[in-house]
């Protein structure tokens, strides 16, 4: 039985947009990335959850309760990260953690303090002064402080530097291993990378694809750039049996996609030519993405 439970939900706005008949299921332990552009439904899908809005038709469930009808007790047992936050901002950073705390009834702030450490974090100031990088690591440290079960994060490394990025993906991994379950949304690629066990893509309210992030990394296709010494040797590759995808005469520079089974195949064509570079340009990860954005995937 998964922990979050999306069964076949609709909630149309003005006829066209909104999501339809969308489900999937996190289980304990699991990460899932939710990914799409903009405007594809993913907060919507989150304010469902959070049982902020009504499906119109299916149903969402987190630990068994219904996410709209036991709205309450589904959120004692949640951490959420909106993507949006709109805090109080006369208040200071630990004023407002402080009283968070107190809300959930938390004896102590241990987690909260490790946080702000983890975060390099000084929450003394008045919010209304803070950065948003700033006010966005205030609001990991509330939706994380209370050892939630269930975590949603929506676009969680909005506004983080690329060292709290790590820092945050280093958090996303440690509550994994302590059996949490976690649902983040995501515009980009490059955030998912080593944290997401799935990966579900939605584009214009529907699911387009599910998959395990383990299998895309595997995948044994990839794509490398090669720059020859001269053109010719450039132009008799490229009639050889391999997936051209670009070609640059002025940089003398070939892309190609191939199999690992006819690496060798590949390395025998190169030996015999003046090689300046030779190097992997894209991950299958950021290549499936790409290609999920352009339609080109169906799995669901
Ligand atoms: N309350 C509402 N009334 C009318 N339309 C809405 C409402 N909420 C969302 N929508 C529309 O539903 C669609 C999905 O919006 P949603 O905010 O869920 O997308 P998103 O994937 O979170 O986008 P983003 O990545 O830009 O945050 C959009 O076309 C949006 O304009």
């Amino acid at each position: 039985m998964s922990i979050i439970q999306v069964e076949g939900i609709t909630k149309k706005f003005n006829g066209e947009k909104g999501i339809f008949d969308l489900s999937f299921g996190i289980n304990r332990g699991e990460v899932f990335g939710f990914i799409g552009p903009n405007g594809a439904g993913k907060t919507t899908t989150i304010r469902h959850l959070l049982g902020f809005m009504k499906p119109q038709s299916g149903r969402t469930s987190i630990l068994d309760l219904d996410c709209w009808s036991q709205s309450k007790e589904v959120q004692k047992q949640l951490g959420y990260l909106p993507a949006e936050i709109a805090f109080p901002e006369k208040m200071t950073g630990m004023q407002l953690i402080r009283y968070l705390a107190n809300m959930r009834k938390l004896g102590n702030l241990t987690k909260a303090e490790e946080l702000i450490h983890r975060f390099q974090l000084d929450p003394s100031g008045p919010i209304i002064r803070m950065s948003k990088g700033t006010k966005q690591k205030i609001g990991i440290i509330c939706a994380f402080m209370h050892d939630p079960e269930v975590l949603i994060l929506d676009e969680p490394t909005s506004g983080l530097d690329p060292i709290m990025q790590s820092a945050f993906a280093d958090l996303i991994r440690e509550e994994k291993r302590q059996g949490r379950s976690i649902l983040m949304s995501f515009h980009m690629f490059e955030e998912i990378e080593g944290t997401c066990d799935r990966i579900g893509m939605i584009k214009q309210g529907r699911m387009v694809s599910i998959v395990q992030t383990e299998e895309i990394r595997n995948s044994s296709k990839r794509t490398y750039a090669i720059e020859f010494t001269h053109l010719a040797e450039l132009e008799s590759i490229i009639h050889k049996p391999f997936v051209v995808k670009e070609i640059n005469a002025d940089q003398r520079r070939l892309i190609i996609e191939i199999d690992d089974a006819r690496m060798n195949e590949l390395l025998h064509e190169l030996s015999t030519r003046s090689i300046k570079s030779f190097r992997e340009i894209q991950s299958s990860l950021e290549e499936y993405f790409m290609s999920c954005y352009k339609g080109e995937y169906h799995h669901v």
